[in-house]
């Protein structure tokens, strides 16, 4: 059975572009963004993605106005070429922000204005969250119609909400409460124990992380069958080989115990004598970095969708005393409706009730990395405020702050360099990116909670309950037109006749649908054979010696099936030991935390 393609975008942003460049060509965007050339390609291409737009279009919505100021097509946003021309010079990037530093400073001391609508939807939502965390069922949730994210006219209103902590206040009773809560959900229904059988054959590959394989998998037996789900594939000789072993516990325990709309959740877990499987939700949007290299950068109500939808993801980590560390737009991958998953928690910390200490280790990735990481100064929740910060940074300008390959440099420039805030960004945004990326962590917007960070005025349209319900429409639909064997499923189950049709076929899944599931993911993965192995003498003969190192114990309470408890988790050992070998892109933690 064909189903349509998966297409593009809210009729808001330019009509869909090609396709971005394969994995290699990010590599050399990077390069790009390194010599200049990138910010070269972007000046000459400036006005292919307004900024500005704040139609809020929608799905069914036409507006001429709209289409008549639209740049002409030649000049919608292409794909990053990856072979600009010699002979253009790179230009540097601008500092461009009205008043520069001084606006910025100025911003900062501003006191704390009452924001009562705000601040009252705010506590509401919050609320909200709290009696869903005890009863997840949204039976008595007044039932809206789907919520267009639009951004309405903004009261001239750039003061930043007050941040500081007094010197002396002891900052520990922020949220040492909501860390005691360990009362993740976790799914009954369940009876089966799982294994590989359970998920073959394998259906594509999705991406290589430093370890292993992502691939896209299909459930074939149980109450979930015919269910799609993205599988984790680590080879434990490599962990071993790269003492990443802790690594992928830390990993496996945070999953299961989160339980969120935008973070990406866990199914299963387990082993084989030389591989670990994490089976994860397959997220059919592709990782947000896919879409904004295809857009270059996003409008600002696209930025601070993703952006509000991401700090949601944040506090729920951080009220169960959870750190990310590693805030970076490859990280967060989209659902098939567009919402954000927030996945990858390889450098996350549990047992932080701290906004700034509680955590020493030197880790991230360096371009992402907080101040008070780089200083080894001890750091708490505020990193993933920095995180966030750089994220909606990298959103609407295409790159994140300070960008250089100099590590050196780069460090130093995290450390002491102004924040460039091109004049693009309004009032708010502006506010907002230099509140979050505030280098002391004691005034950085959010160090007084999430809800400090939801009061701030760039987020003062966001209808944090309906964002939360997923009821808000997203700006970016990925898949559209493609329709997920569980989307299949529960129209069948409501007794739709067509879907019985379709949900015949789910279980046959053909080349044509599996090229629909995997369209916002590079060829190059998708496009090789899944189960390729290495197999060379070498590899078996450093393997064969690498697995002899493990003993019986060491992934002991890998396995989940979705029903222990979280606190089995939490009691199991967590020791860190970690080496300082690690992906080239990622820094490890170098010291115990
Ligand atoms: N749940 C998922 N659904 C769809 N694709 C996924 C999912 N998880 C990961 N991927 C894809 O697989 C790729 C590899 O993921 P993985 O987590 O192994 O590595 P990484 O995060 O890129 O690298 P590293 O683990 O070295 O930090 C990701 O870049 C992403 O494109």
């Amino acid at each position: 059975m064909a189903r349509a393609p998966p297409s593009a975008v809210d009729p808001s942003l330019p009509p869909p572009p090609p396709p971005p460049p394969p994995r290699s060509g990010r590599k050399l965007i990077n390069s790009m963004f390194r010599s200049g050339q990138y910010q070269q390609q972007q000046h000459h291409q400036q006005g292919d993605l307004d900024l500005n737009n704040e139609s809020g279009l929608h799905p069914g919505e036409t507006d001429q106005e709209q289409d008549e100021t639209r740049p002409p097509t030649t000049n919608e946003p292409q794909p990053i070429s990856t072979s600009l021309p010699n002979n253009e010079k790179p230009s540097p990037r601008k500092t461009i922000f009205p008043g520069g530093k001084n606006l910025i400073n100025s911003m900062r001391n501003l006191s704390l204005r009452s924001k009562p609508k705000v601040a009252a939807e705010a506590a509401d939502w919050e609320k909200q969250w709290d009696e869903d965390d005890e009863d997840s069922s949204d039976d008595e949730e007044e039932e809206v119609g789907p919520l267009h994210f639009q951004d309405q006219p903004v009261e001239e209103d750039t003061k930043l909400p007050a941040q500081s902590l007094p010197e002396n206040q002891d900052v520990s009773v922020v949220s040492t409460d909501d860390a005691l809560e360990w009362d993740t959900a976790v799914r009954q229904d369940l009876e089966e124990k799982p294994d590989i059988q359970m998920f073959l054959p394998m259906l594509r590959v999705l991406g290589k992380g430093s370890f292993g394989k992502v691939v896209l998998v299909q459930k074939r037996t149980g109450k979930d069958r015919g269910g799609l789900y993205a599988m984790k594939i680590l080879r434990k000789s490599h962990l071993v080989k790269r003492r990443q072993i802790e690594r992928t516990k830390t990993e496996r325990k945070v999953l299961s115990l989160v339980n969120h709309p935008f973070i990406m959740k866990l199914h299963f877990a387990f082993q084989s004598e030389d591989k670990l499987y994490l089976v994860l939700d397959y997220c059919p949007g592709g990782e947000l970095f896919f879409h904004l290299s295809r857009f270059r950068r996003f409008p600002e109500r696209v930025a601070r969708f993703f952006s509000a939808e991401l700090l949601l993801a944040i506090g729920h980590i951080h009220k169960r005393g959870i750190i990310f560390r590693d805030m970076k737009p490859e990280n967060v991958l989209l659902d098939a409706d567009g919402n954000v998953k927030l996945g990858d928690f390889g450098l996350a910390k549990c047992g932080i009730v701290h906004p700034l200490e509680g955590a020493l280790s030197m880790c991230g990735t360096p371009e992402y990395m907080a101040p008070e990481v780089l200083a080894q100064a001890g750091h708490g929740f505020c990193v993933d405020y920095w995180g966030l910060g750089m994220i909606l940074y990298e959103m609407m300008t295409g790159l994140p702050p300070w960008y250089t390959t100099d590590r050196a440099k780069l460090f130093r420039k995290l450390k002491s360099a102004p924040l460039d805030i091109p004049s693009s960004f309004s009032a708010q945004a502006a506010s907002c990116v230099s509140g979050l990326l505030e280098r002391d962590p004691r005034r950085r917007l959010g160090v007084l909670g999430i809800r400090s960070a939801m009061e701030h005025p760039f987020f003062r349209n966001v209808n944090w309950r309906a964002l939360y319900a997923r009821r808000v429409e997203p700006p970016i639909r990925p898949c559209e037109g493609w329709k997920s064997p569980e989307s299949i499923r529960y129209n069948e189950e409501m007794g739709d006749q067509a879907s019985v049709d379709d949900f015949a076929a789910i279980e046959e899944i053909n080349a044509c649908d599996l090229d629909a599931a995997v369209k916002n993911f590079e060829n190059q993965f998708t496009r090789m054979p899944v189960e390729s192995e290495d197999h060379g003498s070498q590899h078996q003969a450093e393997e064969v010696a690498a697995l002899s190192e493990l003993n019986a114990d060491t992934f002991r309470g890998f396995s989940y099936d979705g029903k222990e408890h979280p606190l089995e988790i939490l009691n199991q050992d967590s020791s860190t030991s970690l080496g300082s070998t690690g992906p080239a892109h990622q820094v490890q933690p170098h010291t115990l935390d």
